[in-house]
């Protein structure tokens, strides 16, 4: 008897604990993570260089301007000659910032700063994206975009590059 009464009370005890553990169960939802995210719009003979995501990835078949995750450390513009290195194999001027916009997916919190960009060395290469394309700005909006892009793409759209 004695053996049973112990092994509740420590069964209560331990469910006592579960709040201030998980903070489940007295907090709200918890804050989804921010992803801070730099997108190149590469500028060439008056269009700009746009790419849909490849399969397999999130976001599959979405376009979207090339580049990724700000490193700890980096400056926006640091990364995204990085990413550009990386993923495009080619080498970019970051010009004027178009804006910052963001975007909670369900699968985090995205923050997307786009800026124009130039090349300087190289041309791009498709690494990792299923196509690129070339678009006049004025057509961008024609393409299935990611949601955190759409104001970035009409600012472009309205622009004389
Ligand atoms: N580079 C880029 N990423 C974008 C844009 N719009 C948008 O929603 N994203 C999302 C897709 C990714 O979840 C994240 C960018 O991260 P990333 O480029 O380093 O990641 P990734 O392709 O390897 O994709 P993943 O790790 O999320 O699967 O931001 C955009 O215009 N450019």
């Amino acid at each position: 008897m004695a053996q049973i009464v112990s092994a509740r009370m420590c069964v209560v005890s331990w469910i006592q604990l579960l709040p201030a553990q998980g903070g489940t169960m007295t907090g709200g939802p918890e804050e989804p993570k921010l992803i801070r995210v730099v997108g190149a719009a590469i500028v060439k003979d008056g269009k700009v260089l746009c790419a849909q995501r490849g399969s397999g990835k999130t976001l599959s078949g979405y376009w979207e301007f090339p580049g990724g995750k700000i490193e700890e450390g980096e400056t926006p513009q640091q990364a995204l000659q990085r990413e550009i290195e990386e993923e495009l194999l080619c080498e970019i001027n970051v010009d004027k910032e178009v804006c910052t916009s963001d975007y909670l997916y369900d699968f985090g919190h995205v923050e997307l700063t786009t800026f124009l960009c130039h090349l300087i060395e190289g041309s791009p290469k498709l690494t990792e994206h299923a196509r690129m394309v070339w678009v006049e700005p004025a057509d961008m909006p024609q393409l299935n975009w990611a949601p955190v892009d759409h104001d970035a793409v009409e600012h472009i759209s309205k622009m004389t590059i």
